[in-house]
């Protein structure tokens, strides 16, 4: 997978040569590349926000340095179609992000990500760049954060997890939260005693079976408690 990333804070995303992530770039399974968004603004200040028409408070990101660095990344003459690369605006204003989506965004050849500050982008950048390629404004959560760059940190780990060959036991990937609907069971490992704390029998019982039955009613009970919304209704 190809990963371009645009922002003010092209530092921020030096976390991503460490851990999976660092080892998926040094492998190839994953070609990221940042780019910081001043580097398209030349007047003397490298300036990428102006006051908002209409007025109100704050500032909007300047559609032309966008405008080139995008560009740079899909062509100038680039026209959008089905095998575009798919551009993600992290945005409050978005779909919300979902394991669902994860899995869906982990198949695609190539994803581009603009990291929007302030009060966010001048909106023709969103309209413009949909001539170009796919499109997406993703929020990860109902909460407002001070730019997109934690948000496509988010993603990024999300997706990377889901590329094939970036975990070692794809099989750890099927029974984690979200995967099947559900919340996750609760884990356990050694020592069997712990604080005067046991772990619960069946799972030292050696019966495949009932710890497959254990656990199944332990993500449901657990979902119904703490996320019955991912429930269907007659279940809730
Ligand atoms: N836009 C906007 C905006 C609007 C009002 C106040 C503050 C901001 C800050 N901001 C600027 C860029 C940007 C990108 C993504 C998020 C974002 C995503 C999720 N899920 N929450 N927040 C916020 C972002």
């Amino acid at each position: 997978m190809k990963i371009d990333i645009v922002s003010i804070f092209p530092e921020y995303f030096d976390v991503l040569n460490v851990s999976l992530l660092g080892k998926a770039r040094q492998s190839g399974l994953i070609d990221m590349n940042v780019h910081n968004l001043r580097d398209h603004a030349h007047d003397r200040h490298r300036t990428v926000d102006d006051t908002p028409y209409g007025g109100g408070a704050g500032m909007v990101m300047k559609p032309e340095p966008w405008g080139e660095a995008l560009d740079s990344i899909l062509g100038a003459d680039a026209v959008a179609s089905e095998d575009s690369p798919l551009v993600i605006f992290p945005s409050p204003a978005g779909e919300v992000f979902d394991q669902k989506m994860a899995r869906e965004l982990s198949l695609e050849p190539a994803l581009v990500f603009g990291c929007g500050r302030y009060e966010g982008i001048d909106q023709r950048v969103f309209d413009h760049t949909a001539t170009q390629a796919r499109v997406r404004l993703v929020s990860i959560g109902d909460y407002v954060l001070n730019g997109g760059e934690v948000a496509v940190l988010a993603m990024i780990e999300a997706i990377g997890r889901l590329i094939p060959g970036m975990v070692g036991n794809p099989e750890s990937l099927v029974e984690e939260s979200h995967e099947d609907g559900l919340l996750e069971y609760p884990s356990y490992t050694k020592p069997s005693v712990w604080r005067e704390r046991e772990v619960p029998p069946v799972l030292l019982s050696g019966n495949h079976g009932a710890v497959d039955k254990w656990r199944h009613e332990q993500q449901v009970e657990r979902t119904r408690r703490v996320r019955p919304d991912l429930l269907p209704p007659e279940q809730r």
